[in-house]
């Protein structure tokens, strides 16, 4: 009798048990980490590593290769190797990460070709391996993918101004776009890749704050357009656009002035009271602005549009005038300007691409080793990312879906702190072909 009771307690408790540890799962995966995924992982690492590191050349050995024997020299494979050193292993939100001391002679190269190793060899879903310093590589292993369903923030109160929380990290983290530290941002991707739910996103977690919004959609203002209400203004042709942004040089020119009257630098160093507002100008697919019929008018708008775009991504960071350019393609052969345009974007993000060179023209510049990664990306994986962002300088990130329709009504509720730039009237009324 007494055996059952303990018996029938020992399964509720056990029952108890995996309720619980599923629901920890659930809701907070990371601490379901912590208590259960971290030890074991952080033994298979320590434990495995000296086999990683010698199956993968990543340990060395100072012994000549050669020795007299007997009067005849003999050749081989010194056996006695050094290993490089483990050291600080510490837990991720969802993983691990661990430093290694490169023993002299080493590059971090051969620890980043090793990545795919050891990520089998520690039963890991990822290993990313950089060097914050010489002579020193991290290694983070990431144990499951986190993009697959990217949790939306809880409460996005406390954002700081010109910041958007857009979606998840790889490492956990939340995906935050900041354009007081990254001015303006370039936004590649296939179609259906997610570039237009990134620019929703952002859209929606910038409409609450007291940022004035433009639009340039060529493409009729079909994706930019269900933001109308919010923006305070939308240019949905090429005419308009060059309008748009000829009358943003000649605002950013006056703001100069203001700056350089006060002896500012910036926008920001200015008194609260004197400084003007923070423009951020969506443009939805950056080929329409470029691309021409070969008429002479043509070229001439295109040159135009370039050249006011690459003028507004020079001056425009510290005079709060920010670029979010998105296209399919970013490659010089879109029209001149382009090459040097993406050198002012230094905020990167890389959908899905259809070609090679697309992602190399994205990323390659910054991070040459963030190309393969993009290129990895599959096409059910829409929405998912290589971004610029974090120590290594750039991570995989999932933007947070938020249907059209939802994204509108979201960014509608703010329609009443759309700001009026005076500045932009007379330009919205002449790039009107009408
Ligand atoms: N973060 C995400 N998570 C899950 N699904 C997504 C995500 N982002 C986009 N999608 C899906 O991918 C589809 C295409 O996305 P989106 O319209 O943003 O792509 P796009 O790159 O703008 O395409 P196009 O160039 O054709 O306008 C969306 O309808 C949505 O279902």
């Amino acid at each position: 009798m007494g055996q059952s009771i303990l018996l029938a307690a020992g399964l509720a408790v056990l029952a108890w048990l995996l309720v619980v540890s599923r629901q920890l799962r659930d809701r907070r995966p990371e601490w379901f980490w912590y208590l259960t995924g971290f030890v074991p992982a952080a033994m298979r690492v320590m434990t495995t590593w000296r086999r990683v590191a010698r199956v993968n050349d990543l340990a060395v050995s100072y012994g000549p290769n050669q020795r007299a024997l007997g009067g005849l020299i003999v050749r081989g494979t010194p056996l006695r190797l050094r290993f490089p050193r483990l050291t600080g292993i510490r837990p991720l939100p969802n993983g691990l990460a661990v430093r290694v001391r490169l023993l002299p002679g080493q590059t971090p190269a051969a620890f980043v070709e090793a990545a795919d190793a050891m990520a089998h060899a520690w039963r890991m879903f990822a290993v990313r391996v950089v060097s914050p310093r010489r002579g020193v590589v991290l290694i983070s292993a990431t144990a499951s993918d986190p993009l697959e369903n990217p949790r939306l923030p809880r409460g996005a109160t406390g954002v700081p101004l010109l910041s958007a929380v857009v979606g998840a990290l790889e490492t956990g983290g939340a995906w935050v776009v900041d354009f007081r530290r990254e001015p303006h941002w370039l936004v590649v991707g296939a179609t259906r890749s997610g570039k237009s739910t990134l620019l929703a996103r952002l859209v929606v977690q910038l409409a609450p704050q007291p940022v004035a919004l433009v639009g340039v959609d060529c493409k009729g203002g079909m994706e930019l357009g269900l933001f109308r209400r919010r923006l305070s203004a939308l240019a949905t042709s090429r005419p308009e656009a060059v309008a748009l942004f000829g009358a943003l040089v000649v605002e950013v020119q006056r703001r100069m002035k203001v700056c350089r009257a006060a002896g500012a630098r910036s926008i920001w160093e200015l008194p609260n009271e004197e400084r003007p507002l923070a423009v951020v100008v969506l443009v939805d697919e950056m080929a329409e602005l470029y691309l021409t019929n070969g008429s002479r008018d043509d070229r001439a708008e295109a040159e135009q549009c370039s050249t006011y775009l690459l003028r507004l991504a020079q001056l425009g960071a510290a005079l709060g005038v920010h670029l979010v350019i998105a296209g399919q393609r970013v490659g010089a052969d879109l029209g001149p300007g382009v090459t040097a345009l993406r050198a002012q974007l230094g905020g990167r993000i890389c959908h899905r691409v259809n070609d090679p060179g697309t992602a190399e023209m994205t990323l390659g510049d910054l991070h040459k080793d963030a190309v393969a990664v993009a290129q990895s990306i599959r096409a059910d994986e829409q929405g998912v990312a290589v971004t610029t962002a974090g120590a290594a300088g750039w991570v995989r990130a999932r933007s947070h879906l938020t249907a059209p329709a939802d994204a509108a009504r979201l960014v509608d509720a703010y329609a009443d702190r759309t700001p009026h730039l005076a500045f932009l009237d007379n330009a919205m009324e002449a790039g009107d072909p009408s």
